[in-house]
């Protein structure tokens, strides 16, 4: 039987930037080259700096790549669109907007606020733990709850592929482990149902190995693939899972990988490219 067709395709892409006052061109990303399936979690990890965010910013339409293809279902992207959301670490809400007007914000933005609109929204405020509290105004929000509304602004408008980097970062570490709880619960109840594919950045390891389906291990920069590795983890995750010896197993080699990325540096060597279809090459367990 042929392979599900790629989610998103991503072959050989080359992101650069200029900067400085002569504009010198810097590759951030280069020779990267991985599928997503339609449905899966994937989550990105790599030495600091190494570009990440660079990657994703791309993949939403928001910068050009300069070599190489970037797919979405066949497509080539070619700027920001409908089928994709973004969650970032601040979660940007309109301060003037209760709870459910900033998870409306997308609908209404497409001009997709009627009835059923009204009622996904309704039902998102209380996936996302927010039942009761849909007339709060931002202010009256904390850190967790502010991006309890943020994911469900991003589901709101039933994208195909969900970009989240560092959604998390800026939350104290109690209510950053909640969140990776809930996450995994509103993603089984809600984009798994959905058929929603997501991309997760995150510099947390063991945050990576809860929620994602595949980790990938990016090099230092400019930004290649080292390691594929497939999450064995039966789903739904569970907090007990952190504790099991395969997750601990699983988390220190990747942080091994990342670690040995960001020695790299120190000693000029490069790193060990693989490709996409190199899943065995650092297998889980
Ligand atoms: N707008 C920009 N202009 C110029 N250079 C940039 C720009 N954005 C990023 N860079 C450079 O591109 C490289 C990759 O940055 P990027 O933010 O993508 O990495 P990252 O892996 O997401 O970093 P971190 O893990 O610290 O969040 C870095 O060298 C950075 O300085």
């Amino acid at each position: 039987m042929a392979p599900p067709r790629p989610k998103l395709r991503v072959r050989d892409v080359e992101i650069g930037h200029r900067s400085g006052r002569k504009g010198t061109y810097a590759l951030a990303v280069d020779g990267l080259s991985f599928d997503v399936a339609p449905n899966e979690f994937i989550a990105v990890v790599g030495p600091s700096g190494c570009g990440k965010t660079t990657f994703l910013t791309a993949v939403a339409g928001l910068i050009p790549i300069s070599g190489g293809t970037l797919e979405l279902d066949d497509h080539r992207i070619d700027g920001p669109g409908r089928d994709r959301s973004l969650v970032f670490q601040q979660a940007s809400l309109f301060p003037w907007r209760n709870v459910v007007q900033n998870i409306e914000f997308g609908l209404k933005a497409h001009g997709r606020l009627d009835a059923a609109g009204r009622a996904r929204v309704a039902e998102l405020v209380e996936l996302v733990g927010l039942g009761g509290k849909g007339d709060k105004y931002p202010r009256e929000l904390s850190g967790g709850m502010s991006q309890r509304v943020n994911l469900a602004r991003a589901l709101a408008t039933d994208p195909e592929l969900i970009l989240l980097d560092e959604p998390f970062a800026a939350l104290d570490a109690q209510t950053r482990e909640v969140m990776q709880e809930e996450l995994t619960r509103i993603w089984q109840a809600d984009g798994v149902k959905a058929g929603k594919t997501a991309m997760f950045i995150t510099h947390d390891v063991p945050e990576a190995v809860f929620l994602a389906d595949r980790v990938l291990v990016l090099s230092r920069g400019p930004a290649h693939l080292v390691a594929d590795i497939h999450v064995d983890l039966p789903r739904p995750r569970t907090p007990a899972m952190k504790r099991t010896p395969e997750f601990l197993a699983m988390s220190d080699r990747i942080v091994d990988l990342v670690m040995a990325q960001s020695q790299i540096g120190k000693q000029a060597q490069p790193g060990r490219r693989v490709t996409s279809d190199d899943h065995a090459g650092v297998a889980a367990g």
